[in-house]
C-alpha cells in the first residue's frame, strides 16, 4: 500500500493528523515512523556499511553510515501498471479481493457472521463489505505500508490475532495489491471499522498517489457494523474502466465463482448480482440437465460448444472444474488459455500451464485452493503443487480419452477427425498419448483410410514409404500383390508407423524400398523374355541414359503398363552427379565427394498389359525407342512426382515421334508389316 508519510496533526478538520517529515529527516513524503521494510531502523542487507578487511591491504578506517532505500510512490505505481499488470482494470479485482479476505477473517472469528460485498459505481466508485474491518493500528500497520500484509508475516510467523485458521484461505499475500486502485485514481478513502475490536472507533484512511496519507478518527458509530468501505475517485484519463457497466461485466469476470454474495448496484439504484455458482457447484435434475448445464456454461464463458466435456476434481489439490474439447481443429503450437480461479477469483483467463502441453484440444475452467499466484496475479505461479496439478489434470484428460475408446468409439472417432494432425504431432514425443491414440489414428494405406489397428489385423508386415509420391508409385501395384504399404510420406506419420511394434507386439514395420516391390513381382516365362529381347535391349540403351533399368515382369492390375520404382536418394545422386559433371574445380570436388552407390531407379514393363504386349513385337528402331521413352515417360506421370525439365522434353519428344511414326507409317506394327517407307530394323 502506498508510501506512509510521518505526518503531525493539523488544523485541517477535528480530529485529523497529518504526517509531515520530522526536521532531522531528510525531506521525504515516503518516511514513516512505523515499523516499514523501506524504513526499517535494523540494518538492512542493502545499507551502506564498511567494507571487509582484505589480506595484505593497508587497513583505512571509515565511519559506518546507515541509510535506508526510499520509495517514490508514483514509479512504483507507474511499475505496476504499465509492467506488472496487464490492464487497468485489475483494480476491481484487487478490491473484491480484500472485500473476501476481510469476509474469510471475519467468519474465522464469527462464523455466521454476514458476508457481503457491494460495489457501487457511479461518479466514484465504492466497494463495501461486511469483514473483519480496521483498527487505526491495523490502518498504520498494513494500510500504509508497501509490502506488509496481514495475510502473511516477512518471518513467516502468523500476524493478526486469531487469524490463524483462516490464513491459507486469504487470497492476498503480497501486500501491493491496494496500489492497483492508483492506477485508475489519484485519491483512495478506506473508512473502517474493526469486528476484532468492538469498541475501536470508525478509521478513515485517506491517501494520494504522491504518497501522501491523512488518518482520522470518526465516533465507533459512523459505520454502524464493522466492515470497510473504499472509495475511489477515479481520473479522466481511464474513466472508462470505472462506467457502471465496465464496472458490473468486471465484476462479473473476477468475481463471479466467488462464494460470497456480490452486488453491483448502479447510479440509479438498479442491482446487478454478479457471483453466480458454477455447474459442478450446483446440483442437476438428470444427467442431462447436468449436460446441458456444463454446455451452457461453456457457451457463456468461451463462446463454442463443446465437443465433450470432462468434469475435473482433485480433492487433494483443492480444485474444481471442467474441460471442454474443442469442437474444431487447432495448432498444437496455440496452447490454450485456461481459465483459473483462486478461491473463487478469477486469477487468468489465460494460463495454458495448467496443462500437459499435449492436451491442447481442451480449455479448461477450474477453481483451486492450492495453486500460487504470481505476484502480478495474473499467472500460476510454476511450483511443486502446480507440477502435481499438471500431472494429475493430464491423467485425467488420458482416462476420458481411454475411456472413450471403449465407451463411446463414434465419439472418439468425432475426435480423431477433428483433431488428428494435431495429436500425431505431440503423440510422437508423449509415449502415453501415442500409447492410447495411435491404434485409433487414421493413416493412408494401400487398403484406403484406414486406422493402424485396422490395417495391422490384415498385414502382420506393414511397409512404410518415405514419401508420398513413392506410396502413390507402388501402392496399386503393392495393394494387387497383396502387400500392406502405408503412406509414410505426411508429416510424422512414418515416425508413428514405426513405433506400432510397441504397442502391437507381433507386428513388424519396415521402410519399402523398390526391391521389396520387384521381389513380389513375378518373372516372365523365359520364352517371353527371349521374343522380347530386342525391344527389351533398345528400352535399356534409351532409357539407361536417365540412370534407370529395364525389367519385365508379370504383375497386376493388368491395366497398369509398367511402374516406375525410383527413390528420393536415388533422383538426388542423379542430380548430384549431373551438377558435379557440369562442375568443375572445386565445386566438382565437393560434389564428387558426396557420391553415394543408391540404386538406380527401375522401369518395370508389365508383360499383361496389352500395350506393353504390343510394344515387345516393334521390329523398328525409331519406333521402338520412342515407344521406349512414351512407357517411360507415361510411368514418370504416374509416379505423379514433380518432372525435372530433361523428363519433360522426354515426354514431347516421345508424343512427337509416335505422332510423326503414325502420319508416316500408319500401319506400322511390327515385324511384317508390309508399309513401303525405308527403314532400320532392330
Ligand atoms: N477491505 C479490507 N478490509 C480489511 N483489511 C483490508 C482491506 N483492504 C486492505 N486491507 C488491509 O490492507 C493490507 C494491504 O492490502 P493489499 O491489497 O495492498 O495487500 P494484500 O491483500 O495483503 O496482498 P496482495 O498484494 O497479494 O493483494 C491487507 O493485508 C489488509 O490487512
Amino acid at each position: 500500500m502506498p508510501a506512509p508519510t510521518p505526518v503531525p496533526a493539523s488544523a485541517k478538520s477535528p480530529g485529523a493528523r497529518e504526517r509531515r517529515p520530522a526536521a532531522d529527516q531528510r525531506p521525504s513524503p515516503y518516511r514513516h515512523p512505523h515499523p516499514h521494510p523501506y524504513l526499517c531502523p535494523h540494518p538492512s542487507p542493502y545499507s551502506f556499511r564498511t567494507p571487509p578487511l582484505i589480506e595484505g591491504l593497508p587497513q583505512v578506517s571509515h565511519s559506518e553510515t546507515s541509510h535506508t532505500f526510499q520509495v517514490d510512490l508514483r514509479g512504483l505505481v507507474d511499475l505496476l501498471s504499465h509492467h506488472l499488470y496487464s490492464s487497468p482494470r485489475v483494480y476491481l479485482r484487487e478490491l473484491l479481493q480484500n472485500a473476501v479476505d476481510a469476509l474469510t477473517a471475519r467468519q474465522a472469528l464469527e462464523p455466521g457472521a454476514p458476508g457481503t460485498i457491494t460495489v457501487r459505481a457511479g461518479e466514484t466508485l465504492t466497494v463495501t463489505d461486511t469483514g473483519i474491518g480496521l483498527s487505526e493500528a491495523d490502518v498504520h500497520r498494513f494500510l500504509a505500508t508497501i509490502g506488509r500484509s496481514s495475510k502473511r508475516t516477512a518471518d513467516g510467523a502468523l500476524d493478526g490475532a486469531g487469524l490463524d485458521a483462516a490464513r491459507g484461505e486469504f487470497i492476498g499475500q503480497f501486500g501491493i495489491g491496494l496500489l492497483a486502485c492508483f492506477v485508475v485514481a489519484d485519491e483512495i478513502t478506506v473508512l473502517s471499522r474493526s469486528a476484532a475490536d468492538p469498541a475501536a472507533p470508525t478509521v478513515e484512511w485517506r491517501g494520494h498517489s504522491d504518497g501522501r496519507y491523512t488518518i482520522r478518527t470518526l465516533p465507533s458509530g459512523t459505520l454502524p457494523e464493522p466492515g470497510t468501505t473504499v472509495r475511489l475517485v477515479p481520473r479522466a484519463d481511464t474513466a472508462e474502466w470505472t462506467t457502471p457497466e465496465r464496472v458490473v461485466s468486471l465484476a462479473r469476470h473476477y468475481g463471479g465463482l466467488l462464494r460470497h454474495e456480490v452486488t453491483v448496484v448502479g447510479p440509479r439504484g438498479e442491482t446487478h448480482r454478479v457471483d453466480e455458482a458454477p455447474p459442478w457447484a450446483r446440483t442437476h435434475r438428470s444427467p442431462l440437465a447436468k449436460r446441458e448445464a456444463y454446455t451452457a456454461y461453456c457457451r457463456e464463458l468461451f463462446d463454442f460448444t463443446p465437443l465433450d466435456t470432462i468434469e475435473l476434481d482433485l480433492p487433494a489439490a483443492g480444485l474444481r472444474g471442467v474441460a471442454y474439447v474443442l469442437p474444431t481443429a487447432v495448432s498444437p503450437g496455440r496452447r490454450a488459455g485456461h481459465r483459473v480461479h483462486l478461491k473463487g477469483m478469477l486469477l487468468t483467463d489465460q494460463a495454458p500451464e495448467l496443462l500437459p502441453e499435449w492436451a491442447f484440444f481442451v480449455r479448461c475452467v477450474v477453481d483451486t485452493t492450492s495453486l500460487r499466484p504470481t505476484a502480478s496475479r495474473e499467472s500460476l505461479y510454476e511450483d511443486g503443487a502446480l507440477s502435481a496439478v499438471r500431472d494429475a489434470l493430464g491423467d485425467r484428460i488420458r482416462d476420458w480419452l481411454t475411456g472413450l475408446a471403449a465407451s463411446d468409439p463414434a465419439l472418439l472417432h468425432r475426435f480423431i477427425d477433428i483433431h488428428h494432425l494435431a495429436v500425431k504431432a505431440l503423440a510422437r514425443h508423449d509415449d502415453e498419448l501415442l500409447r492410447i491414440v495411435l491404434p485409433w489414428l487414421p493413416f493412408e494405406t494401400t487398403d484406403g483410410n484406414v486406422t493402424l489397428e485396422e490395417f495391422a489385423r490384415t498385414h502382420p508386415t506393414l511397409l512404410v514409404t518415405r514419401s508420398v509420391e513413392e506410396f502413390r508409385q507402388v501402392a496399386p501395384i503393392a495393394a494387387a500383390a497383396g502387400l500392406g504399404v502405408v503412406n509414410g510420406g505426411y508429416t510424422y506419420d512414418r515416425d508413428l508407423v514405426h513405433r506400432l511394434p510397441e504397442i502391437r507386439p507381433g507386428t513388424s514395420v519396415t521402410d519399402l524400398d523398390p526391391a521389396t516391390v520387384t521381389a513380389h513381382l513375378d518373372a516372365v516365362d523365359p520364352s517371353a523374355e527371349l521374343r522380347a529381347a530386342a525391344f527389351l535391349a533398345v528400352a535399356r540403351e534409351t532409357i539407361g541414359v536417365h540412370d534407370c533399368d529395364v525389367v519385365l515382369r508379370d504383375f497386376q492390375p493388368v491395366t497398369a503398363p509398367a511402374l516406375l520404382l525410383d527413390n528420393r536418394d536415388a533422383r538426388h545422386e542423379r542430380t548430384r552427379s549431373s551438377l558435379a559433371a557440369e562442375s568443375d574445380g572445386l565445386w566438382a570436388d565437393i560434389l564428387g565427394s558426396l557420391r553415394n552407390d543408391t540404386p538406380r531407379a527401375q522401369l518395370v514393363l508389365n508383360h499383361l498389359n496389352p500395350l506393353v504386349r504390343q510394344a515387345l513385337t516393334i521390329g523398328e528402331r525409331g519406333l521402338a525407342v520412342t515407344t521406349a521413352e512414351a512407357l517411360y515417360g507415361q510411368a514418370l506421370l504416374l509416379s505423379r512426382r514433380p518432372l525435372r525439365a530433361s523428363e519433360s522434353a522426354l515426354l514431347n519428344r516421345a508424343f512427337i515421334g509416335l505422332l510423326t511414326h503414325a502420319m508416316h507409317h500408319p500401319a506400322t506394327a511390327g515385324p511384317g508389316t508390309d508399309d513401303s517407307a525405308p527403314r532400320k530394323e532392330l
